[in-house]
């Protein structure tokens, strides 16, 4: 049995028993909790990544619901542990759910949440700000001058790639890859190449009537393709932005052999998941290509990153902070309890979740449902009207 962790509890006397594995930011998704005769239960341990046996001691012997977070093994052992304590209800703060074993879920009768949509722009953002931080060899130049290296204009020096022009390639072109695509395509003038499992509609338009406009102001227009397989992706772009699920299909999606099809002055991104990419084989490249550059958000084995990658000057690797943004924060953190509270009061499902703007108002009381709940058919939970 693990230690007892430490933990904050917020309005005591609450009928629900809701346990956050994290301390989350803002304060608005503990008030609506407790308006809602919840009491909140915080755990505040001093450990990055809590094990399972962790959590099945926040857990205890009786809880109505978990918020917990992405680096937590949600399966058979912690679903069962929530059901045995009476709850239905659980939500991942994240939009990516591949760290729950949503089955376990379905088999416990636990709805599983997760936080779409409101991390859209904000993950978006720092794909792009890799894509140019990449392009214009931000991070080396800045190391370049702290070290005090620097003693003049020259014509040679950090000389980098324009983007205006070349074409920009998107792997899952969801909400996010969408948005990156969008900003990439008006932001810098790129051209843009896709591929998805589905059509982006909204997306092609929205290139299209961009072309338009550039068109009748008399500059060159912008393009689009959607390409019929990756590779055709991997062989035109300049830039490759990585946005898909991570599932049994996009594991290690970019490997050697991949890898060898790019450009090789090709600047290639990754805001979805580190096991989307074969680190090895991307450390290697990286050193046999020292002109092809890569913006990492996310590693194969988070914290970790594998031998080699840390000393890579065409590297560029921040930790996992793509949705670091404070709105975008305390929104998934209000979604994820909303997610949670919904399910304990019997309350439908929110139709769209790719729509969950009005959960996000501040000034304004959330719709009487969960924002997004991913098992929502298999459990047959009812779907709001609203
Ligand atoms: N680094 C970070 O902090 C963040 C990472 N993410 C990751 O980004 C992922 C995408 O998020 P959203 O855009 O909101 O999800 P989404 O569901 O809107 O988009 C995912 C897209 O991937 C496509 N896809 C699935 N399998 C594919 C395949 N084999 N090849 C090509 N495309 C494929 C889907 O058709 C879909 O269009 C999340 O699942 C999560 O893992 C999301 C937010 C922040
Ligand atoms: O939401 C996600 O999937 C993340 O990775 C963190 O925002």
């Amino acid at each position: 049995m693990a230690k007892p962790v430490s933990i904050e509890v917020w309005n005591p006397n609450g009928k629900y028993r809701v346990v956050s594995t994290k301390p989350m930011p803002g304060t608005r998704w503990i008030n609506l909790l407790i308006e809602q005769d919840c009491r909140v239960e915080i755990c505040t341990q001093k450990k990055t990544i809590l094990s399972v046996e962790d959590i099945i001691a926040l857990i205890g012997d009786k809880c109505d619901g978990v918020i917990g977070q992405l680096t937590e093994d949600w399966g058979e052992a912690l679903f069962s542990a929530l059901r045995r304590a009476g709850g239905t209800a659980f939500s991942n703060m994240a939009v990516g759910y591949n760290n729950v074993d949503v089955k376990a879920a379905n088999k416990y009768g636990v709805a599983v949440g997760n936080t779409p949509g409101v991390l859209t722009e904000t993950t978006a953002e720092l794909a792009a700000s890799l894509s140019l931080s990449a392009a214009r060899r931000i991070v080396e130049a800045d190391e370049f001058m702290r070290a005090g290296l620097y003693d003049g204009w020259l014509p040679h020096l950090f000389v980098g790639n324009l983007l205006k022009g070349q074409t920009v390639g998107v792997i899952g072109a969801g909400r996010i890859g969408s948005a990156y695509a969008r900003m990439m395509v008006e932001g810098f003038k790129m051209n843009l190449i896709y591929y998805d499992l589905y059509q982006s509609t909204r997306l092609e338009k929205f290139v299209t009537a961009y072309a338009e406009f550039l068109k009748s102001t008399g500059e060159k227009p912008v393009t689009w393709k959607r390409a019929a397989s990756m590779d055709e992706v991997l062989r035109e772009a300049d830039v490759i932005s990585l946005h898909p699920v991570l599932d049994k299909t996009t594991f290690h999606l970019i490997n050697k052999e991949t890898l060898s099809r790019m450009k090789k002055e090709a600047i290639l991104v990754n805001c979805s998941r580190g096991p989307v990419i074969d680190e090895v084989a991307l450390v290697e490249h990286l050193k046999e290509n020292p002109m092809f550059r890569v913006g990492l958000d996310v590693f194969e084995d988070e914290p970790y990153m594998k031998p080699g990658l840390a000393d890579m000057k065409n590297a560029i690797v921040v930790p996992h902070i793509a949705s670091a943004s404070k709105w975008t924060r305390e929104g998934m953190a209000t979604l994820a309890a909303l997610n949670v509270l919904g399910k304990i009061k019997g309350y439908p499902v929110w139709s769209d979740p790719n729509r969950v703007e009005p959960f996000l108002n501040e000034n304004v009381r959330p719709p009487a449902a969960s924002p997004s709940i991913v098992n929502a058919k298999v459990l047959g939970l009812p779907v709001s009207k609203l």
